[in-house]
């Protein structure tokens, strides 16, 4: 690992750049209506977990973006391994050693590991791809870094943990020293994130570099060694990690005090509104619950135990092949998405890109979005003012960071989208809401306006079933918890007996409730 030697002269070689992987100097970076880096300054020093912080739309993504050379800074410089650089691409990041995780994965999900590792840097043999040589290779690296995964696997059938690896292996073998992940555990279940951070941790331990962009306290205290935070386009703080503590980076973050982990107090349930029985779907089986008015029951479960898939058949939006789903009484059990919306179901996808928003529509236009039946239409038709009103008034009470509300969502900041769509669902004042994942890359300081929105909206008498991978969030909201497991109901609990731990144990497959009861 040896860095790039500066050429004969010297030019290009940054003063005092000893030990240091990375360096931005004054990076400056505005977009139409918004300063996103002000003047930034990081110094990310070789062998380190540096992480990244801020609240939604703060610039931690631009100023990336910038390094990995995505986009042009107006001013600044950057600075690799003592040399002062200007990236005109991704790949002459890459070829000064950097390397990016983005959340969104770049493999090709029919070729196998090994094809997905080597791709467009492939071994030959007389010209032609040698495979041998890259599953080799792919053990090789596997077995160096810790990243076990099977060569042959086919990438399309890993969970997600495996494909981020895959990703990791294929920067590692294009000879990046720096990685950038952005908001890696966004996705990932506990277990895998555990697993990533050990990964990390002996890829700093080789000297390589590891810059994290991420929202998470927990992870950051345990897995980092410096954080730098950003507020509004500016450094606000340089920490080192093991002389913090959870609430100094989260006001650090904010700029107030916030409240982490709130468990808020149960509330007071009346009938029962969503009643399924015995639903099953190709993931889904023999599923029972009912919400009621002024209830948020919330279903946890490591990713992929069918969550998902029920919540998804209850919005209409996946065959059902068995069983009976009544809304305040009626039967929508064969209804359309667009009929149980209109019966008063509203809906929070997990995929916020997909299927919740349109990136090209305004703002205003995305938060106006399945309104024309409500108070904001007139005869079906949405007039411009009323639009426009609504849009503030959103914006305003879920803080959502934009310039104005003309502008496309895609410029909004991930976490800024993910306010937009929580904000329009609970707009239309449904009397049920099925949502997931509602604080997914969304800042501390957000976490708490739409936890305190969720919990608002159950006061008022509406029903809430609420699936998230976050145990913190299932405890501080939930009034009932279930379990899924193997796509089953496996378990359920009231509010006082869901701790962490036994929720944990069922979620692993192993029902604790008959034992804590005994315990009791
Ligand atoms: N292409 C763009 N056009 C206009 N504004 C943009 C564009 N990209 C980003 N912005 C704005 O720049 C600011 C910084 O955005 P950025 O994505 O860097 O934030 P972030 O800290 O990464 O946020 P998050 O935690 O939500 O991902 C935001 O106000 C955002 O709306």
């Amino acid at each position: 690992m040896t860095p790039p030697r500066a050429d004969a002269e010297g030019a290009g070689v940054v003063e005092g750049s000893d030990g240091v992987a990375v360096e931005l100097r004054g990076i400056t970076k505005r977009f139409p209506g918004t300063l996103a880096n002000d003047a930034v300054d990081l110094t990310v020093r070789r062998g380190e977990i540096h992480a990244l912080m801020g609240e939604n739309g703060a610039g931690k993504s631009t100023l990336m973006s910038v390094l990995y050379g995505m986009e042009r800074a107006d001013a600044g410089s950057v600075i690799i391994d003592g040399r002062e650089v200007a990236f005109a691409s991704p790949s002459d990041a890459m070829a000064a050693g950097l390397g990016m995780v983005h959340q969104s994965f770049k493999l090709f999900d029919s070729l196998s590991v090994a094809e997905n590792v080597v791709y467009a840097a492939e071994p030959r043999r007389f010209g032609l791809v040698d495979l041998a040589a890259a599953r080799r290779r792919v053990r090789e690296l596997a077995e160096e870094h810790g990243l076990s995964v099977d060569p042959d696997a086919r990438v399309g059938d890993l969970p997600v943990g495996l494909r981020q690896r895959v990703e990791i292996l294929k920067l590692l073998h294009r000879g990046a020293r720096t990685l950038i992940l952005d908001e890696p555990t966004a996705v990932l279940t506990p277990a895998e994130a555990d697993a990533l951070f050990a990964v990390l941790k002996s890829l700093a331990a080789e000297g390589r570099t590891v810059i994290l962009v991420t929202h998470k306290l927990r992870e950051v205290l345990e897995g980092s060694d410096r954080v730098t935070v950003l507020r509004d386009g500016r450094v606000v703080a340089r920490l080192v990690t093991a002389e913090t503590s959870a609430d100094q980076i989260a006001a650090a973050i904010t700029g107030r005090a916030v409240e982490l982990d709130r468990i808020h107090a149960p509330g007071t349930a009346g009938e029962p509104v969503l009643e399924v029985a015995g639903l099953s779907t190709d993931a889904v089986r023999d599923v029972h619950l009912s919400v009621r008015a002024g209830e948020i029951v919330g279903i946890a479960g490591v990713a992929g135990n069918g969550q998902s898939e029920l919540v998804q058949a209850l919005a209409g939006l996946r065959a059902t092949t068995a069983g009976r789903v009544t809304l305040r009484g009626g039967d929508i059990t064969h209804a359309s998405a667009t009929e149980r919306r209109a019966k008063g179901l509203a809906y929070v996808p997990e995929d916020r890109h997909a299927v919740g928003t349109a990136p090209a529509a305004s703002v205003a236009d995305n938060l106006a979005m399945g309104h024309h039946r409500t108070s904001l239409s007139s005869r079906g038709l949405l007039p411009p003012a009323a639009v426009r009103a609504h849009a503030k008034r959103l914006v305003e009470r879920f803080g959502i960071k934009t310039s104005s509300p003309e502008v496309p969502a895609s410029a909004l900041s991930g976490g800024n989208l993910q306010k937009l769509l929580i904000g329009r669902e609970l707009a239309h004042d449904a009397p049920v809401l099925l949502v997931e994942q509602p604080t997914r890359g969304v800042d501390i300081g957000a976490i708490q306006t739409i936890h305190d929105q969720l919990i608002a909206y159950r006061d008022a008498g509406h029903a809430v079933l609420l699936v998230s991978a976050e145990l913190s969030e299932i405890r501080g909201l939930a009034d009932r918890v279930l379990v899924m497991y193997e796509g089953r109901v496996a378990a359920s609990y009231t509010k006082d007996e869901a701790d962490e731990r036994t929720l944990g144990l069922a979620m692993a497959g192993g029902d604790t409730r008959t034992q804590v009861k005994a315990a009791d």
